[in-house]
């Protein structure tokens, strides 16, 4: 992704200073702010406190930490350790626990001596095949928006709502939802993008951050504008990203993407979901009853952040003092109200025979 003319991931290994380096989600869209993570205490903030978010990225993270960790103290012991330490930091999105288990299951075997360059390379494998997957998806996707193009007339833009940020940002590059458009976008296909500000965190914030620097036309809306939006005809296609995505198809991912596919679904508007290979959680069938949803501090919903009065980012209660408040930070979207499932092997229907059959070897291992 190029900021200004520089391409950037959301993350990188720093050869000068060996550790990894992370744009500080938090401080988006005002400030780009640079920051190392030099402890396991940094990677478990980082992660938690969503300096890096999005549930690739997250993933990506994790399997550097557990190379810090390697480095660190090579036992099996300290391995367990750093899997617990990390992996309880956010529940929901399921790579985090994908890459922790990938990693101890290549680093076992190892001999102690070899485990810390392992996983450095593992860490960097990760990242890579991530930057791929999402290629791949962007292509597929591709496919999907020059079908609604080609029914327009010459000119007019391809309408698309996305909702959160599965972005360049929530990944190590090219983003899942946001990959079809930037791939569109590099094809000379015209494109509109609504982008929900989806409050708490207000990603869609970033999503705008993003798709401005690449210069893909869009408009932010509030949260709750979409339905409207789709009633009125206004939205040939939801695009959305997923945090995990059971064997059959439902869909998880951030609150009040539910409420998009339902309009959608009473709209006819085709809801298609950005999911990566290593977003699905094979052993979860019916995502409802059981994944786990994250509950977040309540100040992200009582207050807000931004550009304050006389610059700088601050924040500000939007509540009465003493407001009791709820922050479920995702939802789940059944199988019945998605129309397609985008991944880097190809479009399938969101149920357990089209995932089975796009990806086969791993539905025969989950058995
Ligand atoms: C490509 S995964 C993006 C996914 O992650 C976001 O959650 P969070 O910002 O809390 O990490 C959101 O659910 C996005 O759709």
């Amino acid at each position: 992704m190029k900021i200004d003319g520089t391409h950037y991931r959301s993350l990188w290994w720093n050869g000068e200073s060996d550790v990894l380096d992370i744009i500080d989600q938090r401080w988006l869209p005002h400030d780009f702010r640079v920051v190392p993570v030099a402890t396991m205490q940094d990677f478990a903030d980082a992660i938690f406190q969503m300096r890096v978010r999005g549930a690739p990225l997250i993933g990506a993270t994790a399997a550097y930490g557990m190379a810090l960790a390697m480095a660190e103290d090579p036992s099996v012991a300290n391995m367990d350790a750093a899997w617990t330490f990390l992996e309880k930091t956010r529940p929901t999105a399921i790579n985090l626990r994908w890459a922790l288990d990938r990693c101890r299951a290549a680093l076992r075997p190892l001999l102690e001596a070899e485990r810390a360059a392992a996983a450095l390379t593992l860490a960097h494998e990760i990242a890579d095949e991530d930057v791929e997957i999402n290629r791949r998806i962007g292509e597929n996707g591709l496919a999907l928006i020059r079908e609604i193009a080609a029914r327009k007339p010459a000119g007019e833009p391809v309408r698309l709502l996305t909702h959160c940020n599965a972005g360049w940002l929530a990944t190590v590059d090219w983003g899942t939802a946001t990959s079809p458009m930037y791939h569109a976008h590099d094809a000379g296909i015209p494109l509109h993008v609504w982008v929900d500000e989806t409050r708490p965190r207000n990603q869609g914030a970033l999503t705008s951050w993003e798709l401005g620097k690449h210069g893909v036309p869009h408009t932010y809306v509030t949260d709750n504008a979409g339905g409207h939006l789709m009633q009125h005809g206004m939205v040939d296609m939801v695009i959305t990203g997923t945090d995990r995505t059971t064997r059959r198809g439902d869909v998880c991912n951030k609150i009040g993407t539910y409420l998009k596919a339902l309009a959608a679904h009473d709209n006819d508007v085709p809801f298609y979901v950005a999911l990566p290979s290593p977003t699905i959680d094979w052993t979860v069938g019916d995502g409802m009853a059981e994944i786990p949803i994250e509950e977040r501090d309540v100040q992200e919903v009582t207050h807000v952040q931004g550009v304050i009065e006389g610059g700088g980012i601050g924040t500000v209660q939007v509540t009465p003092a003493g407001t009791a408040g709820g922050n479920p930070a995702f939802d789940v979207t059944p199988n019945r109200l998605v129309t397609g499932l985008i991944t880097e092997r190809g479009v399938c229907e969101a149920s357990e025979k089209g995932l089975a059959e796009l990806f086969p070897d791993f539905a025969r291992a989950a058995e």
